[in-house]
């Protein structure tokens, strides 16, 4: 949930030195990833700056009911599929149940080492954190509001706008404490016995994964026939078969109608191409309902229209690739910009608006190598183009897939878990000779560490012939990716 408090306007933190001022260099409006990385990076270039976050804890949505609280149940509950498998392998282990109050403590300590980490850093940093809610009242003139004292101006030479975004429900079918955003889910205080999550996306796949390790019994109700249906189709086709292989129950062409309350949870209405194709609707029950179907930009508030903050018809803020607004001095940065939505990116976006700001020439976010990773079990992860969409682009030639049967790799077989590799590699027009690798798509445990050396391969244009001479140590995961690259350069070693 969100934890939204009225706190006095002061500096967040105990020893935070900088008195509050009326005036900055810089006034960051929102206290998330793109908000602290831009006041961290801007501080280090030794501007004035003043973060303001209207939550009691800085960090945002990652931090405090995101990234790090979803990861700390993955963590806790990856540990009772590791057990199950440990049965199959002769080790002796009962799972007995969860002790809810400790999980939830763990959790919460995750995420309170986070924000107090990232509070210190900010306080040494120099950063004038206030907390209330905050609105542009001219180009260069921010408002504070909270409830213990008048509203008060700040002037700034710079403001950035770091709101984020919150869960989008279904029409005409609010949040309840039955029918879940993540927020909500992440307040549990048990996990549901027989949850229906609708939705295909992270959340949702996240979700399903999490709760059917600890013993749910999870139903996914999606509208394509697969989840992460907008990734490359093999990928996507995979991680949707290892979460069927697990007891997952995927309702695939499904689109919920309503969700009603019955005398025993819920009954979620929902019509089917796959099941009927005369249109009748199926019903499934439910303890509790994951909406799971996007985020909206915080950006509806009338001081972003008044400013002359240009939006899209989704409510998203319109940038150049530097960050900068359709307002003189505004810069907006992470969830409420077009573009991939995650914390990594929302961090080099803020890195390239503080050194804009400061004068240094960045260059722009490269959209093209943000790495996508989804914590389910098995994780995937992917940076880059797939087939299809590097078919579908001019500058491109010679498209050629690479596929790596995964389970040919020695630490894939012993996980007992299936994946999926793939690599895309392809000339550039201006330079038809060279073939270099623009995508590279996993399915696997280890997915969302092992996507960290296939974005230096594909965000430096490597090419493959010199990829391929990288040696990956033996037996590990990371070897998959090497096998690939030689199979990619003409020379498979360990398979036909
Ligand atoms: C369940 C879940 C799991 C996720 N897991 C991952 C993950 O594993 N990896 C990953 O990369 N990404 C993940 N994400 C996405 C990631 O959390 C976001 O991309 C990231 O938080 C965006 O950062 P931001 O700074 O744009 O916005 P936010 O983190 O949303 O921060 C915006 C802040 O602005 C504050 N604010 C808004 N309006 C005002 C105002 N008017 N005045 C003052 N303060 C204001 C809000 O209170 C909030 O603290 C996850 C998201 C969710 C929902
Ligand atoms: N590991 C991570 O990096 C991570 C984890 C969780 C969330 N996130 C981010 O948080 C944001 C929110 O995640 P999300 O999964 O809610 O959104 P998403 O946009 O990633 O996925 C939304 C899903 O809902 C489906 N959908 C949309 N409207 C629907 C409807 N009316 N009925 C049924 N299905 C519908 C879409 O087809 C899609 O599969 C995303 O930007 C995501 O990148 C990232």
């Amino acid at each position: 949930m969100s934890t939204k408090t009225n706190t006095e306007v002061t500096d967040s933190s105990k020893n935070n030195h900088t008195a509050p001022s009326d005036s900055y260099d810089l006034v960051i409006i929102g206290a998330g990833p793109g908000g602290y990385s831009t006041a961290l990076r801007s501080a280090q270039l030794g501007a004035r700056v003043a973060l303001i976050e209207e939550d009691s804890t800085v960090g945002g949505t990652c931090l405090n009911r995101g990234c790090i609280p979803t990861k700390a149940l993955m963590s806790a509950t990856s540990t009772i599929t590791l057990s199950a498998h440990a049965r199959q392998l002769g080790i002796q282990s009962t799972f007995d149940g969860i002790d809810f109050n400790k999980l939830t403590t763990f959790k919460q300590s995750s995420v309170d080492a986070m924000t107090t980490g990232l509070s210190q850093l900010l306080s040494q940093r120099q950063v004038t954190v206030i907390h209330g809610r905050a609105s542009i009242l001219s180009p260069r003139t921010v408002e504070v509001t909270n409830d213990s004292k008048q509203p008060f101006v700040l002037h700034a030479n710079d403001i950035v706008l770091a709101t984020g975004a919150h869960s989008t429900p279904l029409p005409e079918q609010p949040f309840t404490s039955d029918i879940l955003d993540s927020d909500r889910a992440l307040d549990l205080k048990q996990f549901p016995e027989h949850p229906v999550i609708i939705g295909a996306g992270a959340v949702a796949v996240e979700f399903a994964s999490i709760w059917q390790a600890a013993g749910s019994q999870v139903r996914l109700l999606i509208r394509k026939d697969r989840v992460l249906s907008d990734w490359d189709r093999r990928t996507s086709m995979a991680l949707t078969r290892a979460l069927q292989k697990q007891g997952i129950e995927i309702i695939t062409g499904s689109q919920c109608a309503r969700i009603e309350h019955e005398h025993e949870g819920l009954c979620v209405s929902y019509s089917s191409s796959q099941t009927d194709s005369n249109g009748l609707e199926q019903q499934v029950t439910a303890d509790k309902v994951l909406v799971a179907i996007g985020r909206t930009p915080n950006t509806d508030d009338p001081w972003f229209a008044q400013a002359g903050i240009n939006t899209d018809p989704h409510g998203l803020v319109l940038t150049d690739s530097f960050g900068h607004t359709s307002c003189k001095h505004v810069w907006a940065v992470g969830d409420i910009t077009p573009g991939y939505h995650f914390a990594h990116r929302a961090f080099e976006q803020g890195i390239v608006v503080a050194e804009s700001i400061a004068g240094l020439n960045p260059l722009p976010v490269d959209e093209n190598s943000i790495p996508q990773v989804v914590f389910s079990t098995p994780q995937a992860a992917c940076i880059g183009l797939g087939k299809e969409s590097a078919e579908a682009r001019d500058d491109l030639l010679e498209i050629q897939e690479t596929i790596y049967p995964m389970l040919s790799n020695a630490r894939m077989r012993m996980s007992g878990s299936t994946g999926s590799l793939s690599l895309v590699t392809a000339c550039k027009t201006e330079d038809p000779t060279t073939r270099i690798v623009v995508g590279v798509h996993i399915v696997a445990p280890e997915a969302a560490e092992l996507i960290a050396e296939a974005e230096q391969i594909v965000g430096n244009q490597v090419p493959v012939s010199k990829a391929a001479r990288l040696i990956h140590p033996h037996p590990t995961f990371s070897e998959a990716l090497g096998e690939a690259l030689l199979k990619a350069d003409g020379r498979p070693l360990h398979m036909r």
